[in-house]
């Protein structure tokens, strides 16, 4: 608005100037849940009719895992199989350059839901570290199911994923983390009354009728 008045009384605004002006602080959306509950399935539909770049912090670390060079590749291949965090000074440098990477393409794609991250305390720690008032995390979205359900669906899945870790014995480490560690960090966001839960049990298209009307709400 200012920049539009100024231009209309022929002041010169330095191009840097709108260009510091037009970049966003990033709006993050933490996307969490059980393995299988549906999360990715759930943010590719986000992503189709909202204007949200979806950034899965395993797909980034099985990116990792495979890339030529990589000095972690060895670790994150043993932290997945077995189920556990990896250490939160990979993913969250990670996660950054993705964002970082993201915004300077397109200044306008500030909007992110970032998913299956933080799962334990050392990565909300990272995210406050490294993040914490460069990024704006605007909700948790809680894609809640049973235990049972994340095994199937994950069992489901590794018939064709190819994931070393959607296999029973993983699956079992992988519902002990998510029980033990990343469970209590959905409950440190609730006492903030920042969690959004949705019923994960359902099928896909009413499972996405609930995230559109929060997504809707929220705005
Ligand atoms: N609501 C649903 N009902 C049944 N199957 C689902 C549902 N959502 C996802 N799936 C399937 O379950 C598996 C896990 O889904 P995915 O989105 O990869 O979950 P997550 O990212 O939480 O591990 C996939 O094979 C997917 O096609
Ligand atoms: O922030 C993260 C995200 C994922 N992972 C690892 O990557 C695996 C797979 O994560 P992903 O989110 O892809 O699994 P999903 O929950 O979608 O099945 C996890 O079990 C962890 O071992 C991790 O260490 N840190
Ligand atoms: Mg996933």
């Amino acid at each position: 608005m200012i920049f539009h008045l100024l231009s209309r009384l022929s002041v010169k605004v330095p191009s840097v100037v709108y260009r510091a002006a037009l970049i966003m602080k990033p709006q993050v959306v933490f996307v969490l849940g059980g393995p299988g509950a549906g999360k990715g399935t759930q943010c590719a539909r986000i992503v189709e009719n909202y204007s949200y770049t979806h950034l899965s912090a395993g797909d980034l670390l099985r990116a990792e895992r495979s890339r030529e060079g990589s000095e972690f590749g060895q670790l994150i291949d043993s932290y997945i199989k077995d189920g556990k965090i990896v250490p939160v000074e990979i993913t969250i440098n990670l996660l950054r350059k993705a964002m970082e990477e993201t915004m300077e393409m397109d200044e306008k794609k500030f909007r992110f839901l970032i998913d299956g991250f933080p799962r334990n305390e050392d990565n909300l720690q990272g995210w406050t570290t490294v993040m914490e008032g460069k990024a704006n995390v605007k909700f948790v979205l809680f894609f809640d199911c049973t235990s049972e359900v994340c095994i199937d669906r994950c069992l489901e899945r590794g018939k064709s994923s190819g994931r070393t870790d959607d296999n029973r014995a993983s699956l079992e480490k992988r519902i002990q983390t998510y029980l033990q560690s990343t469970r209590p960090i959905i409950s440190l966001y609730e006492k903030q009354g920042k969690v959004r839960t949705v019923d994960a049990s359902r099928g896909v298209d009413e499972v996405f009728d609930h995230v559109k009307a929060i997504l809707d709400k929220e705005g």
